[in-house]
């Protein structure tokens, strides 16, 4: 196992992560903790962003903020100079409420409400992803009506199947996302959104799948874009000025996954882009990107509090924690494996092969099968690691369990970004029946 960061092993034998003992912190803020390595999460935004600068590239780097979403998270992300994509009001809602500037914010989603528009429209967000036809009139009838010109690129379906699980490939033709191009909408889509006056057509979208380790992917999409465009030069004489290549750039959470590094991806798709340009003799575009899970996959870590322990002979030993598939889906939606190790006990030898299971009324419930960790004792606190993508961002209230706190740690400082959910939380909204039945 590797570990990341600033997460290494202390004096005391625990595993510790931006200068805070892991242990101590669960004591501090209690368990499922989400902890967040503030430092790897800058490493990594600056590596992207430093790739660039030295392609030479005109560029933007926009965080994915559905990888997660929280004001301290934007307000880092602003720090760090990044641009933000957001797929609904939510994610626009918290970008706004951490002060965000909104000329750097991407709007998303394959199918925003006219609210939302509205809304984005509203705090004048600097870009629209247009998906489909529908959101098309829709955000066009409302920024004439409001008299404002809009920047907008199309999201366009590549049609590339990439080698990743298939509820997170998005590039293929059979997909929610976006305007094919090999069935013609696409090139419907550039000239209806030329003719639009009060669309400023910015260029257009591709974002192939998520959790992808080599850039074959990418360079086949920047193939089948750019002579995608260049059916659209001859028929309409529009270039584009920017092309946005989406995330997906994988990261490694065992020793199973062997991903490109960030400078690999960013050094291959500039190079890609600018032969596929300059063989035309056209001037380079303007080159975005969308990491989320890149930027914090790794950055975050759960700690958890082992509870109950069941041993059935010759067959398995299930671990069960205070969390489970309410505060990481990842495992039973997409059979998602993951590394852990026991904080209190960092430095001791595996002795045992045991499973971890949640606390859901489940059976799928579990978070990684068959890991050798030491002797485990109820009570000790479970780590597991690269767990800051998709993880808060996708939790849930199943069994009414409370959605964990979110510590950002640094320097010895733990910051406690978002509070644990309380009980009175869960029944914020309900209300007690107001209509009597009238059954006997
Ligand atoms: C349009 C778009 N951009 C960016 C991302 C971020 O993906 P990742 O977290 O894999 O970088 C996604 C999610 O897959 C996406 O759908
Ligand atoms: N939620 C997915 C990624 C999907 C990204 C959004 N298109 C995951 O956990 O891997």
């Amino acid at each position: 196992m590797r570990l990341t960061g600033t997460s290494h092993i202390g004096s005391q034998g625990h595993l510790t992560i931006g200068g805070c003992d892991t242990v101590e912190l669960a004591k501090t803020f209690g368990t499922p903790l989400y902890v967040y390595d503030e430092a790897l999460i800058r490493e990594n935004s600056r590596r992207f962003v430093k790739s660039f600068e030295q392609s030479g590239f005109t560029f933007q780097v926009a965080y994915a903020s559905k990888a997660f979403s929280c004001i301290a998270m934007a307000q880092l992300a602003a720090e760090e100079n990044l641009s933000l994509d957001v797929v609904s009001s939510g994610e626009l809602y918290t970008a706004l409420q951490a002060g965000f500037p909104a000329e750097r914010i991407h709007f998303h989603g394959n199918n925003k409400s006219e609210e939302e528009l509205r809304m984005a429209l509203e705090a004048g967000v600097g870009c629209y992803v247009v998906d489909n036809f529908y959101e098309m009139a829709l955000l066009h009838d409302l920024a004439s009506a409001s008299g404002i010109q809009v920047n907008v690129m199309l999201r366009l379906t590549p049609g590339i199947e990439v080698h990743t699980h298939e509820y997170i490939a998005t590039g293929q033709e059979d997909s929610k996302f976006g305007f094919g191009v090999t069935d013609g909408q696409a090139m419907l889509a550039i000239r209806q959104a030329l003719a639009k006056t009060h669309f400023n057509l910015l260029g257009i979208h591709v974002h192939i799948g998520s959790q992808i380790f080599d850039t074959t992917g990418f360079v086949e999409a920047i193939k089948v874009i750019r002579e995608f465009l260049d059916s659209v030069r001859q028929e309409t004489g529009y270039e584009v000025k920017v092309l946005n290549l989406g995330g997906g750039f994988g990261i490694r959470y065992t020793d199973e996954d062997d991903p490109v590094e960030i400078e690999t991806f960013v050094e291959t798709i500039t190079q890609e882009v600018a032969a596929a340009w300059s063989k035309r003799n056209l001037p380079n575009p303007e080159i975005w990107i969308e990491p989320g899970r890149g930027i914090v996959g790794n950055a975050g870590t759960t700690l958890y509090s082992v509870g109950s322990i069941k041993q059935i002979p010759g067959i398995r030993t299930y671990v069960a924690v205070d969390g489970g598939m309410t505060d990481n889906i990842r495992p039973a939606l997409y059979q998602a494996k993951y590394e852990a190790l026991l904080a209190n006990k960092a430095s001791m030898e595996a002795t045992e092969t045991v499973s971890i299971a949640g606390k859901c009324c489940e059976s799928g419930d579990m978070l990684i099968w068959d890991i050798d960790l030491p002797q485990v004792t109820s009570g000790d606190i479970l780590a597991v690691l690269s767990t800051g993508a998709y993880g808060y961002s996708m939790a849930s209230n199943y069994n009414r369990l409370r959605r964990p706190a979110v510590v950002f740690v640094r320097d010895g400082i733990a910051d406690l970004v978002v509070e644990r959910e309380t009980y009175e939380d869960l029944v914020r909204h309900d209300r007690k029946r107001s209509v009597l039945s009238n059954i006997i």
